[in-house]
């Protein structure tokens, strides 16, 4: 693998991105970088005017908003980083900079500029290596930028309008986003991809690789690289040169040295060198000294090791409504919050931080505040709450999969472990107090209305008059089907402790055919007859022998002519 070798060079290093842009963490995460995430206090306000091009506007930006990093972990005596890398995307059209929009309308007089043009997407980033020597904080700067052409296709305003309601618009340079529901927009891409999103990781690597490895005396006329070097090249440099090789290294780390950078991560040792002409592969060297292996970063296995942590802190964010609170109040200090929740304030500091650095929250000098995902998905009572799905996974789902291993071993339900009791019938537990079953309502509405329109439009169901929905619970699905299919007549089968609570779920104002609900026992009772009929999220509780006759039932009730591929 040819880039690890650039970016192996980091491993022993400590890492800081300024920055709070999720997909910059995931395009680093996913080359096997190892990062800390300290999110930008720099506020993107310096006076465009002054800039005679709109990427020393993005490259200015970038450098300030690392800089502002490296200070301020420098002052505020965390250990100092080795490495800040800031970014800044802008979008790059009639002469005009466009950055995030601020609002709906905003939003809309970007995309209205961008329709049916080619436009520019500059990435700036800069690189800072820093030292900290008699407590005073030494850098070396590097910057570049990328630039990528884009067009966009002539789009509708009925289209535009969509797309902005989708809320995608809001935190991307542009006012959108070429990874996701934007790509539709766009006609072609010229250039680096991942610049568009956020981060020019092609260029990134040319430049450590300058930095790193930078030609030697011979080729010192060829001073960049036009594609990242290979392990290859790396290895005809260390034979072909001996001495000077290494000497040349040597001089790139007492530069580096001298600027700041640790000595330890940038010298080479002729233990590294030989390691370079076996040919296996380019060394790194960690904290020891101790080269190792940079061809197989196990990247995917750390973020599965530390996946959990992760989860928890979204889980624990929810559970004591910090999202809620911060959508109603604004930004807001750590110290505030914590008076507000009744939690620590240094506990409930560490874990905002921690959500402002897994992107579900923002920190500024006024405080923190919550991202627009945060607003739609995380609060409680928003359209598209995931609030339910989380309680339920934090307070049911956490405790069952702690104990997987004997669920493994044992080849059975786990709920005697977790919560004390045997589970016979799952939903017996779950509706055996009204506080869980609310918890486990909400959780299942919750999922159901945000995939609602997918599960409806996935599949062209116009053919059918009427559909049944097995274990439907609220009728978050079966409502979005009778808005996509109006002759459709949907009716929700559910258990009658499910159905005496529904109405708290039910939406208001809309004006479409109604909803039918039936209570009964999907396994005992009479299943109401349909054309179709739907099993989401059921199947998967049941074991064999249940989904046997549950299938059966289905099969006998089903109208002559439709058979069982005719349920979702
Ligand atoms: O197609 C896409 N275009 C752009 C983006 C995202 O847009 C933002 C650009 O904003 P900025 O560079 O100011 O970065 P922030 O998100 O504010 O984070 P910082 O803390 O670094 O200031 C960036 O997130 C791009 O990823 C996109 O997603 N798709």
């Amino acid at each position: 693998m040819v880039l690890h070798p650039v970016l192996g060079k980091l491993v022993s290093k400590r890492v800081v991105l300024a920055s709070a842009s999720p997909r910059r963490q995931e395009i680093l995460t996913n080359v096997g970088l190892r990062f800390e995430v300290v999110p930008s206090w720099f506020k993107e306000t310096l006076e465009k005017s002054s800039f005679t091009a709109p990427y020393e506007y993005a490259v200015e930006t970038a450098k300030q908003k690392a800089l502002e990093v490296a200070n301020r972990m420098h002052v505020k005596h965390l250990r100092t980083p080795d490495v800040v890398i800031g970014a800044d995307t802008i979008v790059s059209v009639d002469e005009q900079i466009l950055e995030k929009p601020i609002d709906k309308q905003d939003a809309y007089r970007m995309l209205s500029r961008l329709n049916g043009k080619e436009h520019s997407v500059f990435t700036g980033v800069a690189i800072i290596h820093c030292h900290s020597k008699d407590n005073r904080l030494e850098m070396e700067i590097t910057d570049f930028y990328e630039e990528t052409k884009v067009k966009f296709s002539e789009l509708s305003e009925e289209l535009l309008w969509d797309y902005i309601h989708s809320g995608e618009p809001m935190d991307k340079a542009g006012g959108y986003g070429i990874q996701a529901l934007g790509g539709m927009l766009v006609e072609y891409v010229h250039g680096d991809f991942l610049n568009v999103v956020g981060f020019p990781l092609n260029h990134f690597c040319k430049k450590l690789a300058e930095l790193y490895y930078p030609p030697s005396k011979h080729n010192a006329q060829h001073k960049k690289y036009n594609s990242i070097p290979s392990v290859d090249t790396f290895e005809n440099r260390s034979d072909g040169e001996g001495e000077s090789s290494n000497f040349t290294e040597y001089k790139v780390a007492s530069k580096l040295d001298s600027s700041g950078m640790d000595s330890s991560g940038a010298v080479y040792t002729s233990e590294n060198s030989s390691a370079v002409r076996t040919g296996f592969t380019v060394p790194l060297e960690n904290q020891n000294g101790v080269s190792q292996s940079a061809s197989k970063l196990p990247s995917k296995i750390l973020e599965l090791m530390d996946g959990f942590r992760a989860s928890k802190v979204l889980f624990v964010a929810s559970k004591l409504k910090i999202f809620d609170n911060l959508k109603k109040k604004g930004p807001m200090k750590a110290v505030d919050i914590a008076n507000d929740i009744g939690t620590s304030v240094c506990g409930t500091e560490r874990l905002l931080d921690a959500c402002a650095s897994l992107g579900l929250l923002e920190k500024t000098p006024q405080g923190y505040s919550n991202t627009d995902s945060a607003n739609t998905y995380l609060t409680s009572d928003g359209k598209y709450s995931l609030h339910g799905y989380i309680i339920h996974s934090n307070d049911h789902l956490w405790p069952l999969f702690t104990n997987l291993e004997y669920a493994v071993q044992e080849g059975s339900r786990q709920n005697h472990r977790a919560f004390g009791k045997k589970a016979d019938d799952l939903f017996k537990d779950y509706y055996h107090s009204q506080e869980v079953k609310q918890r486990f309502m909400a959780a299942m509405h919750s999922i159901a209305r945000l995939t609602a329109k997918d599960v409806a439009t996935a599949f062209d169901l116009s053919q059918f008059k009427s559909a049944c929905d097995l274990g439907g619970c609220t009728g978050a699905l079966a409502h979005e089907l009778v808005q996509v299919y109006p002759n459709l007549k949907v009716t929700v089968f559910d258990l009658p402790e499910v159905i005496a609570n529904i109405s708290f779920f039910q939406p208001s104002g809309q004006h479409t055919a109604p909803v039918t609900f039936v209570s009964g026992d999907f396994f005992k009772d009479n299943l109401p007859e349909a054309d179709l009929y739907i099993l989401s999220r059921v199947l998967h509780d049941w074991p064999d022998e249940k989904i046997h006759v549950l299938l059966s039932k289905i099969s006998a009730v089903c109208r002559p002519g439709l058979n069982m591929e005719k349920m979702l």
